[in-house]
C-alpha cells in the first residue's frame, strides 16, 4: 500500500470508537488513515479513558498514549499512529479543510447543509454515519455503492438497520419475488444514553428509507417495529418476507449459502450460523447481520428469519464504503469495482 488519503473524524461516541478500532485493525490494507479526531464534548482524557475501559471495543493489542493534543497507538509490529485530537464545537475544528475525506460521525450534522463548512480546502466529500434525508446520495455498501460519483459532496452510508436489511431484501426479491415485508428490531442502548431500565418503542428510519432505496418495495407493504432495550451488547433483527415464489426452509438455506460464498452478492456482508449461539459471539462482527439457519421458518408464502447484528459495529460497512470511495479518488483498481450489487430487474426463481 503506497498512497493513502487523510481522514478527519468528527464524533467519538459509540460509532467513532468502533470505527477507530476497526480501521486500526486493518490499517495496513486501508487506502485512508485517520489523522484527526474531534469531539465537541469529550476531552482527550475522556476519550482515552473510554477507550481503555470499554466492555466491547478492546484496544489491548495496542499501546495507547494520550499526550498534549495527540492520541498515539503503537502496534505490536512497531507501527505507530499519531492522531491529533480536539475537543471543540464543529465551527472551531482546527483541522477543517486539511483531510481529503471528512467522516461525520457525531450524529449532530445529519442535515447536509450542516456539513457545508467541512467541504473546504482539500476535503472532497463528507461521509455521514447516519440516515441523512438530504445528502447528495445514500450509498449502501453491497447494494448501490457503485453509484458513487466524484461530484457528490455529502454521502450517507445508510444506517445500521438499512445496512442490515437492504442488501438482503434486494437479494430476496430477486430470488423469490417479495410481496410485503416487516422487520422487528430489538436495538441496544449504550449505557451513557440510558434514561432508566425500561423498554422504548421508537420510529426507525429504515421504515421510510427502505422503500426509498428499494424501488420494488411499496411503503404500504413494509413495517418496521423498533424497540430499544437497556442492554449495551449486540442487537437483533428478525425479518418476514411474503414471497411470490416461496422457497422451502432448506432451499433458502442452500441459496443463502451460495449467495454468501466468495463471489456471491452477499459475500462478506451476511453470514449464517447453524444454531443460535448469540448474542455475545456477534460482538464486533464484520457482518451486517448473521442469520440463524435453524430458526428459518416458512409458513405458506411467508418466510421468517432471525438475525443478530451489531448496530454499533455497522462501521464495518461504513469502512467498506469509505475504502471504496478512497480507492476511486486515488484512481486505484478495487475488487469492489466488480462486486455484484443491486439486481435491477426481479429474476426468475432459481
Ligand atoms: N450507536 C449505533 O449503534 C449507531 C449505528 C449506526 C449509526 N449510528 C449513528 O452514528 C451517529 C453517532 O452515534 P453514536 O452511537 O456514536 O452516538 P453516541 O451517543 O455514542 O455519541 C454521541 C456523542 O455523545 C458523547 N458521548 C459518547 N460517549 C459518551 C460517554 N460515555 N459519556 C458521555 N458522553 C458521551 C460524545 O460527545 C459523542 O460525540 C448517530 O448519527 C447515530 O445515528 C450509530
Amino acid at each position: 500500500m503506497t498512497e493513502t488519503l487523510n481522514v478527519g473524524l468528527n464524533g467519538f461516541g459509540r460509532f467513532g470508537l468502533h470505527l477507530l478500532k476497526y480501521w486500526l485493525d486493518r490499517n495496513e490494507d486501508t487506502p485512508w488513515k485517520i489523522g484527526w479526531i474531534n469531539d465537541d464534548s469529550l476531552s482527550l482524557q475522556d476519550a482515552y479513558r473510554l477507550m481503555l475501559q470499554d466492555d466491547y471495543v478492546i484496544f489491548n493489542k495496542y499501546k495507547v498514549y494520550a499526550e498534549g493534543d495527540t492520541l498515539t497507538f503503537l502496534q505490536p509490529n512497531g507501527r505507530k499512529h499519531v492522531l491529533q485530537y480536539s475537543n471543540v464545537p464543529k465551527d472551531r475544528i482546527p483541522w477543517v479543510g486539511l483531510p481529503d475525506l471528512f467522516f461525520e460521525c457525531s450524529g449532530k450534522n445529519t442535515i447536509a447543509e450542516r456539513c457545508d463548512d467541512f467541504l473546504t480546502g482539500r476535503t472532497k466529500q463528507v461521509l455521514i454515519s447516519a440516515t441523512s434525508w438530504d445528502a447528495d446520495a445514500t450509498l449502501v455498501y453491497g447494494f448501490n455503492h457503485q453509484d458513487w460519483r466524484s461530484d457528490l459532496r455529502t454521502i450517507s452510508y445508510g444506517s445500521c438497520t438499512v445496512n442490515g436489511f437492504v442488501p438482503l431484501a434486494e437479494w430476496f426479491n430477486a430470488m423469490y419475488g417479495v410481496v410485503s415485508s416487516d422487520v422487528n428490531v430489538i436495538h441496544n442502548e449504550a449505557r451513557h444514553k440510558r434514561g432508566g431500565e425500561t423498554l422504548l418503542r421508537k420510529f426507525c428510519t429504515l421504515e421510510k428509507s427502505g422503500p426509498q432505496l428499494l424501488s420494488w418495495l411499496a411503503g404500504d407493504r413494509f413495517i418496521v417495529n423498533y424497540t430499544v432495550v437497556p442492554y449495551s451488547g449486540v442487537s437483533m433483527m428478525d425479518m418476514r418476507f411474503r414471497c411470490q415464489r416461496p422457497p422451502t426452509a432448506e432451499q433458502l438455506a442452500g441459496d443463502l449459502s451460495v449467495a454468501m460464498a466468495d463471489g456471491g452478492p452477499l459475500a462478506g456482508i451476511y453470514d449464517m450460523d447453524v444454531a443460535d449461539i448469540g448474542p455475545e459471539v456477534y460482538n464486533c462482527t464484520a457482518y451486517s447481520a448473521v442469520i440463524i439457519r435453524n430458526a428459518i421458518k416458512v409458513l405458506h408464502d411467508e418466510v421468517y428469519l432471525q438475525t443478530y447484528f451489531d448496530t454499533e459495529n455497522s462501521v464495518n460497512r461504513y469502512y467498506d464504503l469509505s475504502t471504496f470511495v478512497a480507492r476511486k479518488l486515488l484512481g486505484q483498481e478495487s475488487r469492489d469495482d466488480h462486486k455484484v450489487v443491486a439486481f435491477s430487474q426481479p429474476m426468475e426463481a432459481c
